[in-house]
């Protein structure tokens, strides 16, 4: 083991952690250290890669429904080695050069090992990927008057699937298979299972899902959610409200028994049962950092752990796993880093969500029934799709997009929306809720253009719908 070095920052993953270091921090001696592949989850196994998939499955499926506009197209086949390639192609070298940029760039050195603390500023690294100045094996001591821990999450795999022996895939793996299963079985009813089987399914795969939960996605608004488990239901075999009891590996499909007695198969099987943060294996016990049941790094407002000068940030520590809220923080830790006399908050007001499964889905604020717990006089507004001149240009039957009002105030609480471009439809609703409270929903329908016939007329016109009295900004 070489001899300690002491470095003013410590950075503990690549992820969000990688952006912490901005011009400010300009002088400083700073460690990063990545025990993955670089550059974390979003880039390599989250965000940026499944979306290129559904983007190419969202081709696929526009093949197939093209008749409805008089168009008659076939799809004639699907190279998956070809989409597959197309977006490791592209993101592959990102994390590459990401690496080696941290490695030559000459601002930080870094560590490609796994880091554990030994004690509250002291870690111990052991090197185990190749691409950085340290010998691979060799183990390093390290201290830090400052520590970020942005280790992110890992995938939950249960137990029953781990103890049964058979092969299964996690997002982590099953973007990179070798060729596309004739079936894929799902376990899981949330963003990834909802995710991929849109993607696996629009380019032929068999899909059936298998879920615990009484419906799909149901950390959304209950109507959207139940509407979405529906049209699920018509795409795919969907079975809720059971668990996998035992997994067997047959000879082409893995066959799962599940607790009502019927079983559930596929060539594929893909776990997709909720992310842990990854904590687990950090030495936190070695420090006086403490962490929630869940695993989560327990921080302040500001990011900041029970140890003065470690700090936590993204999904090892926040309650959303979701890469603009890690984004948002880090940004809010860069600041701290460089102005510990001007600590900046992080602002979980408004977290805004999104699917991209078929149909999308999106949400900001309040649900109908987050809103009644909170008792305000709630307004709702669902608002079709397929009602608005954009929509019948799409010839949409399914989307709505509903939006949760305070009828005392007139003030918007919330937006959900199920249908094409559900993601951006909803932004100019998570601008209004972040800019205050002083704007009510019928102002922001009114205060400004809605550009005509655009999808945006979803939006205005379910703001329009909300029963809101005239002298609190409504027209009803
Ligand atoms: C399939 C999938 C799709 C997703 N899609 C979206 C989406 O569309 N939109 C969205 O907002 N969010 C999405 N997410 C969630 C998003 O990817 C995460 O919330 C975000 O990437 C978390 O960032 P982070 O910086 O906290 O952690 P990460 O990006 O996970 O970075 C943590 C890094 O720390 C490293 N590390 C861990 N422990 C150690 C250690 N002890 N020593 C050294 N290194 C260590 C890891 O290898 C990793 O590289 C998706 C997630 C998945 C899995
Ligand atoms: N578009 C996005 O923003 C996006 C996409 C993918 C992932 N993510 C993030 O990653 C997180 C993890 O995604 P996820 O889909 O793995 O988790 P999730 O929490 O969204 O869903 C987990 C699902 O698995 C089910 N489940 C849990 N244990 C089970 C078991 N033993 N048997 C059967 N079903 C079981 C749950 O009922 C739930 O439906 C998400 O919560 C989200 O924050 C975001």
């Amino acid at each position: 083991m070489s001899d300690t070095t002491h470095y003013d920052l410590v950075i503990i993953g690549t992820g969000s952690g990688n952006s912490l270091v901005t011009p400010e921090l300009e002088g400083r001696r700073i460690a990063v250290v990545e025990g993955g592949v670089f550059g974390g989850t979003c880039l390599n196994v989250g965000c940026i890669p499944t979306k290129m998939f559904v983007y190419a499955a969202e081709v696929a499926s526009t093949i197939r429904d093209a008749s409805r506009f008089g168009i008659d197209a076939s799809l004639d086949q699907v190279r998956w080695t070809d989409i597959r390639d197309r977006v490791f192609g592209r993101i592959d070298p990102i994390s590459d050069g990401g690496r080696d940029y941290r490695v030559d760039g000459g601002h930080t050195e870094a560590y490609l090992g796994h880091a554990r603390f030994v004690s509250d500023h002291e870690l111990e690294i052991e090197i185990t990927r190749p691409g950085g100045h340290h010998e691979l094996g060799s183990v390093h001591r390290i201290t830090g008057d400052q520590v970020v821990i942005a280790t992110g999450s890992r995938p939950h795999v249960p137990d029953v699937v781990l103890d049964s022996g058979v092969p299964f895939h996690t997002s982590d793996t099953v973007m990179r298979l070798p060729e596309l299963p004739a079936s894929m079985v799902i376990l899981g009813g949330g963003y990834i299972a909802a995710e991929f089987a849109h993607i696996f399914s629009a380019l032929g795969v068999e899909v059936r899902i298998v879920t615990r939960g009484d419906g799909l996605l149901r950390a959304l608004d209950a109507e959207l959610a139940a509407a979405w488990t529906d049209l699920a239901r018509a795409q795919w075999d969907v079975r809720t409200g059971v668990e996998a009891v035992s997994l067997e590996q047959g000879e082409s499909e893995i066959e799962l028994t599940l607790s009502d007695g019927s079983t559930a198969s596929g060539e594929v099987l893909l776990v997709a049962t909720g992310r842990t943060p990854h904590t687990h294996d950090l030495g936190l016990e070695h420090t006086g950092v403490s962490t929630h049941d869940d695993g989560r790094v327990v921080v302040d407002r500001f990011g900041r752990t029970a140890v003065a000068g470690v700090w936590s940030l993204g999904d090892a520590s926040s309650e959303h796993q979701l890469k603009h809220v890690a984004n948002h923080e880090a940004r809010a830790v860069a600041h701290n880093l460089a102005h510990p006399d001007d600590l900046r908050a992080f602002d979980h007001r408004f977290v805004p969500a999104a699917v991209f499964t078929h149909p999308q889905m999106a949400c900001v604020g309040l649900t109908e029934a987050q809103a009644q717990d909170e008792g305000y006089a709630v307004t709702t507004k669902v608002q079709r799709f397929g009602d608005t001149a954009y929509g019948w240009a799409m010839e949409d039957t399914t989307g709505l997009l509903k939006a949760v009002g305070d009828a005392a105030t007139g003030r918007l609480l919330g937006v959900h929306a199920m249908g094409p471009m559900a993601s951006t439809l909803i932004q100019p609703a998570i601008q209004a809720l972040s800019m205050g409270p002083s704007v009510t929903a019928h102002e922001l329908a009114r205060g400004q253009y809605w550009i005509h016939p655009a999808l945006s007329e979803v939006l205005e016109n379910a703001l329009l719908g909300l029963h809101v009295p005239e002298d609190v900004g409504g027209d009803t």
